[in-house]
């Protein structure tokens, strides 16, 4: 069954055609990839599909919703979080603050609440440190509780992001490139952090990654868009021998 369904989806920007009639599908609990070459369309496609770019034309649903013309934080509120290639930390905020600071589209917090802190208000307080709290225990950087975002290691920035989009409680976590910059034991760890949140939270994952070694070894399917179609698609061994993925790749990345 799917929870995301995409439909002939497009998006122009001026004389460029960013993507084009792209469709796929994301089954619900499964840990599924987006991948292509450089200036593919992926990001894009998370712009899309988050809200933040208007579709030209084409359909995407999230559990039977359409969330054509949906503001962001609309759509977060029907159960989607996502984390960024470059991250959006609050640097000078707390982990525990930037965590925080991700709900404030699954609380009730009204002006008269928050000024006149009410006992439903301090009750409802306790309750988003809480799931804070726990957010940032599943992703193993409670120790850097009390710092601020930019003094943790990069790492750990990576761990931040991906605490503050589960505390929004999703049903659909997407993730835009969230191994750059890792070394090898942060990408084991990563890869570990992915599948505890669909196996533990219910969670499904949807992840645009370059790394095709932790692609190979996480994702159970792929689409691969290259110049904004889809080329290809399927488990990672159909994919990564197809012809037409190798001819996009080659001489642009190595397909492992
Ligand atoms: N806001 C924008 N205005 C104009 N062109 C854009 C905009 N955003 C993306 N593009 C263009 O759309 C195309 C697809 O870009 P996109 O960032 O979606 O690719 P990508 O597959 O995510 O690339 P990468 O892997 O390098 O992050 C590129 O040609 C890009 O220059």
């Amino acid at each position: 069954m799917s929870l995301l369904t995409v439909k002939n989806l497009k998006l122009q920007f001026g004389g460029l055609l960013a993507v084009n009639d792209l469709s796929f599908t994301v089954e619900k609990n499964s840990i599924s990839s987006i991948i292509g070459p450089n200036g593919a369309g992926k990001t894009s496609v998370f712009n899309m599909i988050t809200g933040f770019y208007r579709p030209t034309s084409g359909e995407i649903e999230l559990d039977g919703i359409s969330l054509i013309n949906k503001k962001p934080s609309q759509i977060t509120t029907l159960g989607m979080a996502r984390t960024f290639q470059n991250l959006r930390l609050f640097p000078n905020l707390s982990v525990l603050d930037n965590v925080k600071s991700g709900m404030h589209c699954r609380t009730k917090q009204a002006v008269f609440g928050a000024l006149f802190q009410t006992k439903s208000q301090k009750a409802e307080e306790k309750l988003i440190e809480k799931v804070a709290l726990d957010c940032i225990e599943f992703v193993g950087i409670t120790k850097y509780l009390k710092r601020s975002a930019k003094n943790l290691p990069y790492g750990a920035q990576r761990y931040l992001e991906i605490a503050r989009a589960l505390a929004t409680k999703p049903k659909l976590l997407l993730l835009d490139e969230p191994a750059a910059g890792l070394n090898f034991e942060e990408k084991q760890y990563l890869i570990q952090l992915i599948r505890r949140v669909r196996d533990e939270f219910n969670i499904t994952v949807l992840m645009i990654e370059h790394d095709m070694a932790l692609i190979k070894q996480i994702s159970e399917h792929i689409t691969v868009i290259d110049y904004g179609c889809k080329i290809a698609e399927g488990t990672p061994e159909e994919v990564l021998k197809n012809e037409k993925v190798i001819e996009a790749y080659l001489g642009k990345e190595e397909v492992v």
